[in-house]
């Protein structure tokens, strides 16, 4: 078996990790695992964990360590024959250490995008949330207004991307996120990317991968998951 990748994506909410993460699953075969949709797929299906999340996000909060890895290091365990790119997890220290004790990760990608643009992008945001299709009404409107483009259902904002719990959400980011940053570039694999367009961005990650990532991986996956 081809040796496999592990990557994690970092930045802050609107920098633009799911839709990134999207890309780099479309063009390199791994699989994504975004922390928000698993959430959002737990508590919709009032899971423990689920029930014990929804205040904390519904608030713009950080739901605690504890009940994060509890939820995610399983999933992450059951990924043992994958290649794959974690979103949204680790998002503070102590996820980042529980995580190393389990797997050890390959790149981590981190966003740097100004503040300006986070604010503009989470207003304008929108989704899916049966398939967490992510669409923003300037970037990548959908082709009806207010509707799915597959499933011609309608569409919805986050709680969270409302201005209440957005301010708070943005400001504690940076405090928490700093430590996480230090520790994978101590470990020589952090790569930041600063830009105010995913587009822009892109092409640097995309050429990075392709020197990281073993050639066959992508059809090799491909071929086990389809
Ligand atoms: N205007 C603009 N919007 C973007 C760009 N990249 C992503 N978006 C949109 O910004 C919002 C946040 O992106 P998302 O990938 O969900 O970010 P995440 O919160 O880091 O996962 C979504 O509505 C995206 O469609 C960009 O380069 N320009
Ligand atoms: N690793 C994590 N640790 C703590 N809370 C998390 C984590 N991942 C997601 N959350 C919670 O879920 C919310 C939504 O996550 P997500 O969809 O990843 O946000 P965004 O895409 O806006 O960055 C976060 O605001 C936070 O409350």
């Amino acid at each position: 078996m081809s040796k496999l990748f592990r990557a994690v994506i970092l930045g802050p909410p609107g920098s633009g990790k799911g839709t990134i993460s999207e890309r780099v699953a479309s063009s390199f075969g791994l699989k994504h695992l975004s922390s928000g949709d698993f959430l959002r797929e737990n508590i919709a299906a009032k899971t423990e964990a689920g029930v014990l999340a929804e205040t904390y996000i519904e608030n713009g909060a950080l739901v605690p360590d504890h009940v994060m890895t509890r939820l995610m290091l399983p999933r992450v365990e059951e990924m043992t024959r994958h290649s794959w790119l974690l979103d949204g997890f680790p998002r503070t220290l102590a996820q980042a250490k529980a995580l190393n004790s389990t797997c050890e990760l390959d790149i981590v990608i981190s966003l740097n995008i100004p503040l300006e643009t986070l604010k503009e992008r989470l207003r304008h945001r929108w989704i899916h949330p049966a398939s967490g299709r992510v669409y923003n009404m300037c970037f990548n409107p959908p082709r009806v207004q207010g509707m799915d483009d597959i499933s011609g259902e309608p569409l919805i904002q986050h709680e969270d991307d409302k201005p209440e719990a957005l301010v708070a959400r943005l400001r504690h980011y940076k405090d928490v996120a700093k430590p996480v940053i230090d520790l994978y570039r101590a470990k020589g694999i952090l790569h930041m990317f600063s830009d105010t367009e995913t587009d822009r961005i892109w092409p640097y990650i995309s050429s990075l991968l392709s020197t990281k990532i073993p050639t066959d991986l992508g059809d090799a996956q491909r071929a086990t998951t389809h």
